[in-house]
């Protein structure tokens, strides 16, 4: 295999630290234990010498290949690798959880580019999670979010009943807050931005400098899921760690569940690697494959998907919605927004003011499946108290002022008149706009001019 890096480590994460990792021709330190240098390792093979492309590039451009050139990275559908002596020297793997080369070829491929030393891939976004949170020891603090997604909020809450760990929520929005609550004890500051569902913006470079003044040995990890590394780099904003989960925007298409992370820093990377081999939660062969093919069309999915997001948000503000979306100069953080990333992404979500209107509207919408989850090439509806966030329990939803008639939209890369077409007749289905049906579309009217407001009996 040539351009696979090797990556199977195995004892005390302490101990793997001193082993070499290699990512994207980059070779890590390589000390002994007496901080001795080691040679370096040879560097894997590129026709590009050092050149940086285009991130349109990049995403389709992988490096590395296998005996046979084949220009789709091989499954390599084995747990095991043979050796060739009892002590294994010299082979790049063993044993598929601590180390696939179709994974490798994967979290080289995503290192490049989400701009990072090392990335890594495993089962789920909230596996990535876990694996963050596992370099957390009792007693320590986490600074995070009062508005986040609810599988997030519910594996800190775990830590929290479980682990002695102290998890403060705060408005992550208002620096000022952050800078009250973050000490010597504050070991972690995890961020979401825009926040799922409120798509509220928090400022990375500030709160970094602000968790890192306030202890050096902090680390600021950052879900980058809402806009994807084409969209947003948290570890150039000041992160230390990004996360990402792989089942929304990178693979798009809703066919598999993935969890990416990347950092800047070989000790934390060794250190989260030391998790995944131990806990076993590395991605799969087939599902490293299926990630990388769906990244390499990241660019043209999520442009499509953003101008499609932008016409609905003018819409739905247009008829008098509280629209919440980044791209729209209404919102409170626009300008910050703008100063962190290069687009809107493509999640938005409106308010109604009633509940049973709501679901009325998510009911109605055909084009638009009711369904969790974003980034996919399909638009989805949700009402996210009953769904996504549904693990925030209905007290604590209230506290953090999480509307219960809140629709979340995520929007896909179909035809944007389609989408609208289909939004606006369940809007008038549902009684949340005072037009008439001609007044709203025109696609959508039958052969006799009229908009078919019969054909979904939800009333
Ligand atoms: C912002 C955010 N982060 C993380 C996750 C977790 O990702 P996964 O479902 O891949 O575990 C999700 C959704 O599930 C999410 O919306
Ligand atoms: N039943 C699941 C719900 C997953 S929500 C997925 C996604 N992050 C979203 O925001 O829609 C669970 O309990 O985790």
């Amino acid at each position: 295999m040539s351009g696979f890096a090797p990556d199977r480590p195995g004892g005390d994460p302490a101990e793997e630290s001193s082993q070499s990792t290699k990512s994207l021709g980059k070779t890590f330190s390589r000390v002994d234990l007496d901080g001795h240098d080691l040679p370096p390792s040879p560097a894997p093979s590129s026709p590009r010498n050092g050149k940086r492309y285009a991130l349109a590039t990049e995403l389709v451009y992988t490096e590395g290949t296998d005996q046979y050139n084949a220009s789709s990275t091989p499954i390599y559908q084995s747990a095991t690798f043979k050796q060739t002596s009892a002590g294994g020297e010299g082979a790049e793997y063993d044993y598929t959880r601590s180390g696939n080369p179709t994974r490798t070829h994967l979290e080289r491929h995503l290192a490049k580019i989400m701009r990072a030393e090392r990335a890594l891939v495993v089962s789920s976004g909230m596996g990535a999670l876990d694996v963050i949170t596992r370099l957390l020891r009792p007693g320590d603090e986490v600074v995070t979010g009062d508005d986040l997604y609810g599988g997030t909020n519910r594996l800190l809450k775990y830590l929290a009943t479980n682990s002695g760990i102290v998890v403060h929520h705060l408005d992550t929005t208002k620096p000022e807050s952050v800078k009250r609550v973050v000490g010597p004890k504050t070991a972690m500051v995890l961020l979401e931005t825009p926040t799922n569902p409120l798509i509220k913006i928090v400022d990375i470079p500030t709160i970094a400098k602000l968790a890192h003044k306030a202890n050096p040995e902090a680390l600021v990890a950052v879900d980058n899921t809402m806009l994807s590394p084409l969209l947003q780099n948290p570890l150039e904003l000041g992160a230390d760690i990004v996360y990402e989960s792989g089942t929304k925007y990178l693979s798009g298409h809703h066919d598999l569940m993935a969890g990416v992370l990347a950092v800047n820093s070989s000790a934390i990377g060794d250190k989260l690697y030391f998790t995944i081999n131990a806990s076993g939660c590395g991605l799969a062969p087939f599902d490293s494959w299926l990630l990388m093919r769906g990244i390499k069309t990241l660019k043209v999915r999520m442009e499509q998907q953003q101008s499609n997001a932008q016409r609905i948000a003018e819409f739905l503000e247009s008829h008098g919605f509280k629209v919440r979306y980044p791209g729209l100069k209404s919102h409170a953080q626009y300008e910050l927004h703008n100063s962190m990333a290069r687009g809107a992404g493509a999640v938005l979500s409106f308010e109604t003011g009633s509940i049973q209107v709501s679901e009325r509207i998510v009911e109605a919408a055909k084009l638009w499946a009711i369904s969790v989850s974003f980034g996919c090439v399909n638009s989805l509806i949700s009402m996210p108290c009953r769904m996504s966030h549904a693990s925030i329990d209905a007290k604590t939803r209230k506290e953090r002022a999480l509307p219960e008639d809140i629709i979340r939209l995520c929007v896909g890369i179909e035809d944007a008149d389609d989408l609208i077409d289909d939004l606006s007749r369940a809007l008038v289905l549902a009684g949340a706009v005072n037009l008439t049906p001609e007044g709203l579309y025109a696609a959508e009217k039958g052969p006799a001019g009229k908009l078919d407001t019969q054909s979904n009996n939800i009333f």
